[in-house]
């Protein structure tokens, strides 16, 4: 069993977030429903996976580091019998990589286990951790997801029901949060005010439930798409039925815009729209406003098929296929040095001089974020024989960090937050380089609140000075859009008092 080794270590890539998964079914096999679920969701996260099941009396979780695949087998699951469980495939935002930081956490109360998964990061979970410790609460690892469970178990611990509990941690914690928990009994489900990271429920034809990070995941289950969990919102599943209510306000909503760009799975729906659909049109749109002459239109494989395509279609360039994608090698492959990168990009792609040799080449991808990506391809593709390569970003220029669930580098790695778009072109050794425009972006996607914090700066949780002041180039300053909630501010205790008045 490998130990926490540390802070997060550097690489190069942008990376996924977490994928969660919740279901409630008596009579079926939910730890093998889980399985399947976070096996559809495993883009989200590579680095551990875990799944708890409840059986009535109890929560059993196994998780460990790796692929889906690899920390279950058929024994495993069928060792955890069960009619309620909880999923977790994870990329780490906060906290160490090893194993105790592998999820679902869990967290005792009284005689009760409850098992927590969480897709996000909770800006604040410095301070609570210190004073939870304090109050000699134990912990296994130093993330914000076991802060959350953590302060669930504190709050609950006082004489509250586990949903009382659940509120007040919703009101105590800032951040991005999609979360899914499971006591022997019941399902919960609830995410944060603005709706940042994404959660969806769904019903199986049984009458069971399901919850997931994405629509992929339902699909898998056999489960239709009912609604989203509204911002603020805590559902809870149990015999008695599915149960609505209110954890904290809902504010402005600000659903990140990065999942329509490149997390989500294309065939993932949101909003009436699939993201395949939604990134086609924003391949057309840069189209309309960055076009250029050329011979043919390659994509980046595969997150940057549906918009090379959606260019293609619109500018009246060819398609085709001039990067061979390796299948068995992973998103997030760490390529510590500039030779293993180059390596790492060669690894899981190829050109085809057959098809690039003598051409004048469009080459589209969902998004430049440090420029390695781009950088490798354009040279690989001009060594293939093509005459230029213009790369096209289906997104626009990514200047600012996330710090709510996806981890998109210190702003002195981020490739258009230190150059120009001259520089940037002469650095990826391109013929034209241009990205989408933010007004593009958002003519691609449904009608809705965004964080569009990366690309403008704009935050919508406030930002602890604490939390940023490394991430930023010196002179740069988060526009925060609204203040931190008043609980938030204060102490445990003084919270405790507070929220124990208003019910
Ligand atoms: O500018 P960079 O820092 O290189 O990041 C941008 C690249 O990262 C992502 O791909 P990635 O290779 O991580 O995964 P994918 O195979 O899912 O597209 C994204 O699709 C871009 O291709
Ligand atoms: N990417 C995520 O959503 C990560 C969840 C959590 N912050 C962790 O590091 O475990
Ligand atoms: S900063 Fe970007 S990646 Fe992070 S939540 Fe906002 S839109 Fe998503
Ligand atoms: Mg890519």
């Amino acid at each position: 069993m490998a130990q926490d080794s540390g802070a997060p270590e550097p690489d190069d890539k942008l990376h996924d977030e977490c994928g969660v998964f919740g279901v409630w079914a008596p009579g079926r096999d939910v730890a093998r429903m889980t399985y399947f679920a976070l096996r559809a969701l495993q883009h989200r996260g590579q680095e551990s996976a875990g799944i708890a099941v409840g059986d009535g009396k109890t929560v059993l979780v196994r998780k460990d580091l790796g692929l889906v695949t690899q920390v279950f087998s058929d024994a495993d699951l069928a060792a955890m019998p069960g009619h309620v469980a909880c999923g977790h495939c994870r990329y780490g935002t906060a906290g160490a990589k090893g194993w105790e930081a592998a999820q679902p956490h869990l967290s005792t109360i009284n005689n009760v286990i409850i098992a927590l998964a969480h897709n996000g990061t909770l800006v604040n979970f410095d301070d609570l951790r210190r004073e939870l410790i304090d109050m000699a609460i134990p912990f296994r690892s130093n993330t914000d997801s076991e802060v959350a469970a953590k302060l669930i178990g504190y709050f609950t611990q006082r004489g509250h029901r586990l949903r009382t509990g659940i509120a007040h941690t919703m009101r105590m914690i800032e951040g991005g949060y999609a979360m899914v928990l499971v006591r022997e009994n019941a399902l919960y489900a609830f995410r944060d005010p603005h709706g940042i990271r994404p959660l969806v429920l769904g019903r199986l034809g049984d009458g069971g439930w399901v919850v997931a990070s994405e629509t992929c995941a339902l699909d898998i289950s056999g489960a239709t798409f009912v609604r989203e969990i509204e911002p603020g919102e805590i559902i809870r599943i149990s015999d008695d039925g599915l149960r609505s209510e209110r954890g904290c306000r809902p504010l402005t909503p600000a659903n990140c815009i990065f999942e329509h760009v490149y997390f989500s799975r294309p065939d993932s729906v949101k909003d009436g729209s699939s993201f395949y659909l939604m990134r086609h049109r924003m391949g057309a749109r840069l189209a309309q406003e960055a076009p250029v002459e050329a011979d043919l239109v390659i994509s980046v494989p595969d997150s940057g098929t549906p918009a090379a395509e959606g260019f293609a279609q619109e500018s009246g360039i060819p398609f085709g296929t001039g990067l061979i994608k390796n299948r068995y090698v992973a998103r997030t492959f760490i390529q510590p040095t500039p030779e293993l990168r180059q390596m790492g990009v060669r690894l899981k792609l190829n050109a085809l001089p057959d098809v690039v040799r003598g051409k004048r080449l469009v080459m589209v991808d969902d998004s430049v974020v440090r420029g390695t990506t781009s950088l490798q391809i354009v040279r690989m593709l001009k060594e293939a024989g093509a005459t230029e390569v213009h790369v096209r970003s289906a997104s626009p220029m990514v200047t600012w960090p996330c710090f709510y669930g996806i981890d998109t580098a210190n702003q002195d790695q981020l490739i258009a937050a230190n150059m120009d778009l001259e520089q940037i072109r002469s650095r990826l050794e391109a013929d034209s380089v241009a990205f989408l425009s933010t007004e593009g972006l958002f003519a691609c996607v449904p009608p809705n609140g965004y964080c569009t914090a990366c690309f403008t700066g704009a935050y919508p949780v406030q930002i602890p000075r604490s939390f940023y002041e490394e991430k930023f180039l010196p002179g740069y300053e988060p526009n925060n859009l609204a203040p931190a909630s008043k609980t938030s501010q204060m102490t445990l205790v003084q919270a405790e008092e507070l929220l124990g008045q208003e019910g």
